[in-house]
């Protein structure tokens, strides 16, 4: 490699929405139209009964940018700066909008830049508002689809409402691979893709018994769980962090996850790293962390039976105490909404960075972690996952692990000639199709 890499020059040629034959084209041609449209219909829905003409007033401005957004990317117009909008983070992105994409349009810059500054921009349309200003367009969504997840979320309270019983060597490891598997999963429902899912397909994806688990255990292409439980069998009391991806279901199954590493005594403490803004619509703010909580201990899922609403809230109650004792906390930081790769954590965020470094596991949820750790560029599927991530995160950075469904092009640590075997067999979209996963580890810094 000749230079460090930069956000419009990744170690390897990036994926850009002009490219018909990547996820990035539909992403951008049919995806974002349907979520920029939903966007205007929710603060629509929001304001029409509302009596304050100055929201009134505000809704209209803010449908109106959108609208006006909405134009600007299908027309594959040029970036234009972030406005001064009271956030503290305009001026980084501004920086990296004039040093890196000083003449990049919507399709001409990288997917993942272009999609981190679509997330951006609309916040941007609310941030210049008086009164919208802290509202959250997709949190209808995010709690409907929790509503939605509620078969599978009472099957989970069921079983994880009592508290673990002490455990052989061999239950412990038989229960974190199925647990680990149950927070991969649950990457699989997340909303900006689920837009043409029916709730039968949602509800098969969050399956949560073993029988299913093992089933879908071939589509985990790379694994390397087993080498994340060599390090997880070492721990004692050590600290876990988890850089979350989607709310509600997603998040209440890495919560189940969290809470046997705290019972099986492998941690003290975990780390919860949330969005700072409304981000790829269905991830998680520490409003949605509070709120989930809250939605497991009151009446937001009221049709469902006493003993498993019972079992639910002794589910959530325990949860809430281990806020209480610190044992779980929430954090989080506008680096991870910025359009930086995590190739750039240490430069970008160093006391984020540092924070980090003191962790003793690093889990990185989802798809857009992924593409972030591993600068969403066009490796070779049989790159190994410790060259994608780059030398600060593979040799100074504490282990990690990537939990995800794949849901975008760039894909690393395949075997050789797995890629030709899934293309053989008929699954030539298992690059973004949602249906194969990986677990990638990186053993981390260099003692
Ligand atoms: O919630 P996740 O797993 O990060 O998925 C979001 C991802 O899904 C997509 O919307 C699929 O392309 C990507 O834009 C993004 O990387």
């Amino acid at each position: 490699m000749s230079s460090a890499p930069t956000p419009n020059n990744p170690p390897c040629p990036a994926y850009r929405c002009q490219e018909k034959d990547s996820f990035a084209y539909p992403t951008a041609v049919e995806r974002w139209p349907v979520i920029l449209t939903n966007v205007i219909d929710d603060v629509y829905k929001s304001y029409r009964d509302e009596v304050d003409p100055q929201k009134q007033r505000e809704a209209k401005e803010i449908i109106e940018r959108i609208g006006a957004l909405k134009y600007e990317m299908q027309r594959d117009r040029p970036f234009r700066p972030i406005e001064e909008d009271g956030s503290t983070d305009y001026t980084t992105w501004n920086a990296i909008l004039s040093q890196d994409f000083p003449n990049s349009s919507w399709f001409s810059a990288t997917w993942l830049f272009s999609e981190c500054y679509l997330y951006r921009r609309v916040r941007e349309s609310f941030n210049l508002t008086t009164t919208w200003s802290g509202y959250d367009p997709f949190f209808r969504q995010k709690t409907s689809t929790f509503q939605g997840s509620s078969s599978a979320v009472f099957d989970l309270a069921r079983r994880f409402s009592v508290p673990i019983p002490s455990q052989s060597d061999t239950e412990r490891h038989l229960w974190f691979h199925e647990l680990a598997q149950v927070c991969l999963w649950g990457n699989a429902t997340d909303l900006s893709l689920l837009v043409n899912m029916t709730e039968e397909n949602i509800k098969s994806l969050q399956a949560t018994g073993a029988q299913r688990l093992e089933e879908q255990e071939k589509n985990i292409i790379v694994n390397d769980l087993e080498r994340v439980w060599e390090k997880v069998k070492e721990m004692k009391g050590g600290r876990v962090d988890f850089v979350l991806d989607n709310a509600g279901f997603e998040l209440f199954v890495d919560l189940v996850l969290a809470d046997y590493l705290l019972q099986t005594s492998a941690a003290r403490t975990i780390y919860f790293h949330c969005k700072t803004i409304p981000w790829f619509v269905s991830d998680t703010l520490p409003s949605d962390f509070h709120w989930l909580l809250d939605s497991c201990t009151n009446t937001f899922f009221s049709n469902a039976s006493e003993p498993d609403l019972a079992s639910l809230h002794a589910l959530a109650l325990r949860w809430k105490s281990y806020l209480a004792s610190g044992a779980f906390v929430v954090e989080s930081d506008p680096f991870w909404c910025s359009g930086y790769a995590y190739w750039h954590l240490r430069d970008q965020a160093p006391q984020l960075y540092e924070e980090l470094s003191g962790s003793d596991l690093v889990v990185f949820k989802g798809d857009l972690n992924f593409r972030k750790l591993t600068y969403d560029c066009k490796w070779p599927a049989t790159t190994r996952f410790r060259e994608a991530i780059g030398p600060v995160m593979s040799t100074l950075f504490p282990p990690l692990v990537s939990l995800r469904t794949n849901k975008a092009d760039v894909c690393v640590g395949l075997r050789e000639g797995k890629e030709k075997e899934l293309v053989e067999s008929g699954e030539a979209d298992w690059r973004w199709s949602g249906k194969f996963a990986v677990v990638e580890y990186s053993e981390g810094r260099l003692n």
